[in-house]
């Protein structure tokens, strides 16, 4: 099963990390470093009222193979800043979805907004390393850790500035992450990462259990306005969209068409 040939690379990763960096050497130079961006708090005030969105940076993915060819990270970035996403989600992982560390370092050199270190993050030195890169959250795939590490990578997160968006895809994970947080960011990916099957009914079923002041984010596999109608009526308070940009040649046409507008300052205090 591929997720589980993910975790062997992650592992053989976090070794070679190991020799690279050292936790009181990476809490040194965090304790340097300028604040997070606040990526929870941008989502709960999104440009577009009733729905944030998270804007995906990726290049292939396993299921997909190589999914934009002409691909430049930073204008990519930029234009769906343009585009008003609330925040951005950026692969790092190079083997599976050819993303790198650096392409979010450079985006973070140029956009304003939080910017999500999207990877398979099994160690607290990936947490390390993902705020030394310039991230301001961490995702916590639920279905490859155990409640117990899920917990202490989370607390982890938060106390070196990170928000964690915790990933889930069926019940028994969204009860395990309900024992760990009943507030904070959830996602719920609509596709299954062991058979890649995608469904946004995954959205609409896990929704009743998600206690209201946890913000809801539903992830993949979303392509109209009419799927973004639907998984807000079922309690979506956000969206992570990658694939349906990625393959459009122009970015911004393509959040205008999905999202919406955002309606300028200026025309909002034209119609007070
Ligand atoms: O490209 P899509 O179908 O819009 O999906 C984006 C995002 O949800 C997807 O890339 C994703 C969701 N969870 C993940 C975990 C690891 C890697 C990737 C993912």
């Amino acid at each position: 099963m591929y997720l589980d040939r993910i975790v062997e690379t992650k592992k053989s990763e976090v070794q070679r990390l190991k020799e690279t960096l050292n936790i009181s050497e990476a809490k040194q130079r965090i304790a340097a470093m300028p604040p997070t961006r606040g990526f929870e708090a941008a989502l709960r005030s999104p440009k577009r009222s009733g729905m944030a969105l998270i804007a995906e940076v990726k290049k292939a993915s396993p299921s997909k193979g190589l999914i934009r060819e002409d691909f430049n990270p930073v204008e990519l970035a930029q234009a769906y800043e343009a585009a008003g996403a609330d925040c951005l989600s950026v692969l790092t992982d190079s083997e599976y979805f050819q993303g790198r560390a650096e392409y979010l370092t450079r985006i973070r050199e140029v956009v304003k907004l939080p910017l999500l270190r999207k990877d398979f993050v099994i160690d607290e030195l990936q947490i390390y390393e993902a705020r030394l890169i310039g991230a301001d959250a961490v995702l916590l795939i639920a279905a490859i850790l155990p409640t117990d590490r899920l917990r202490q990578l989370k607390a982890l997160a938060e106390s070196i500035g990170l928000d964690a968006l915790i990933e889930v895809h069926n019940k028994e994970e969204l009860e395990r992450v309900l024992k760990v947080t009943d507030h904070g960011l959830i996602g719920v990916n609509n596709r299954n990462l062991h058979t890649f099957e995608t469904s946004l009914t995954v959205t609409a079923e896990l929704a009743t259990y998600v206690p209201e002041q946890a913000l809801l984010i539903s992830e993949s596999a979303i392509r109209t306005a009419e799927d973004i109608a639907y998984v807000g009526s079922n309690g979506a308070k956000g969206v992570l969209i990658g694939e349906t940009f990625m393959r459009r040649p122009d970015i911004g046409e393509a959040v205008t068409e999905v999202m919406g507008a955002v309606s300028s300052r200026i025309d909002t205090e034209e119609v007070r």
